[in-house]
């Protein structure tokens, strides 16, 4: 009954090498001694950590949108497509994880919030970065990174140069020989829109980019949401006025033309 016996074989597959571990191949001992509460309040912890989480996922969606800008340009719509799919579903994670932080109540945020000043979400390069690479590049946030390295600010200008998903959509209508110029980009649109049979390919590209737009502008108001249940109309760290700021800002898009859109249909 040998075949039976409980727990591993002598040699499992992938182990003829030896040399990856578990946590050698994550790098966990690094990974996991990068929580540093400034205070002695339980629930700082929480508040790192998914921080730290977020910010795992925005490296991985400037991974995954860098590659579909790629495939746009390169006239691969499947692929960006596909890779949109994931895009996607991380941000729906992104959303749903703020149940995680609303566990916390505002008197236990109380406990350390003052620390944190003036550190602020303000000061995420990569959310920035995110807002960049997808179209709404707005130079006077630099300013709000006067703390950031070298290696963040040449991150952000190099992304404020770059062609943003929407260069890269325009790209891909010009491949079908679609005009893209200011005065015409919307007939084109409505072309895509009206013949499906010809260029389905570029309308669910769209409908994509579109979905991308819209969960990230739904994470911006469960984000006010939150930020109205834990600190009310206090302004924030980062100096800014707080939710009201928040809520002008969950009315930006990304691609407005395909909200326009919407109304010559
Ligand atoms: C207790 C929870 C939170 C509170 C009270 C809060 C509060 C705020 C406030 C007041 C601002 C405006 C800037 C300022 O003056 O500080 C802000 C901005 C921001 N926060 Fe949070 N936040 C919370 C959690 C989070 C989490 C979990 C993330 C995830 C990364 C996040 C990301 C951001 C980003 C990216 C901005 C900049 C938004 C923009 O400029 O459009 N925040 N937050
Ligand atoms: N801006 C928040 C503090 C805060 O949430 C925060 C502080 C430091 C690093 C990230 C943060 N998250 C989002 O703004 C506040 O005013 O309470």
């Amino acid at each position: 009954m040998d075949g039976d016996a409980p727990g591993p074989p002598d040699r499992q597959f992938g182990e003829e090498g030896g040399r990856l571990s578990y946590g050698g191949y994550l790098c966990l001992p690094a990974l996991l001694t990068q929580q540093q509460p400034q205070s002695e309040a339980p629930d700082e912890l929480l508040f790192i950590t998914i921080h730290q989480v977020y910010e795992l996922w925005f490296k991985l969606l400037l991974h995954e949108l860098e590659a579909a800008r790629t495939a746009m340009f390169g006239g691969e719509l499947w692929q960006a497509r596909h890779l949109f799919q994931r895009v996607h579903a991380v941000e729906r994670v992104l959303i749903e994880q703020v149940d995680v932080l609303e566990t916390m109540t505002p008197q236990d945020f109380l406990e350390f919030r003052a620390k944190l000043a003036p550190a602020s979400g303000f000061q995420s390069v990569q959310f920035r970065e995110l807002e960049f690479l997808s179209g709404l590049k707005d130079e006077r946030y630099l300013g709000s990174f006067r703390h950031a390295s070298d290696a963040e600010l040449s991150r952000l200008r190099r992304r404020l140069d770059e062609p943003t998903l929407w260069d890269a959509y325009l790209a891909a209508l010009a491949q079908r020989g679609l005009p893209v110029s200011d005065d015409e980009i919307m007939a084109s649109l409505l072309t895509v829109a009206r013949d499906r049979r010809s260029h389905d390919d570029l309308w669910q590209l769209a409908e994509d980019l579109l979905t991308h737009d819209e969960t990230t502008a739904l994470w911006r108001m469960r984000h006010v949401q939150m930020v109205e249940r834990q600190i009310g109309t206090k302004s924030g760290t980062g100096g800014s006025t707080g939710a009201p700021y928040l809520r002008g800002r969950a009315r930006l898009h990304y691609f407005p033309l395909l909200w326009e859109l919407r109304a010559w249909l």
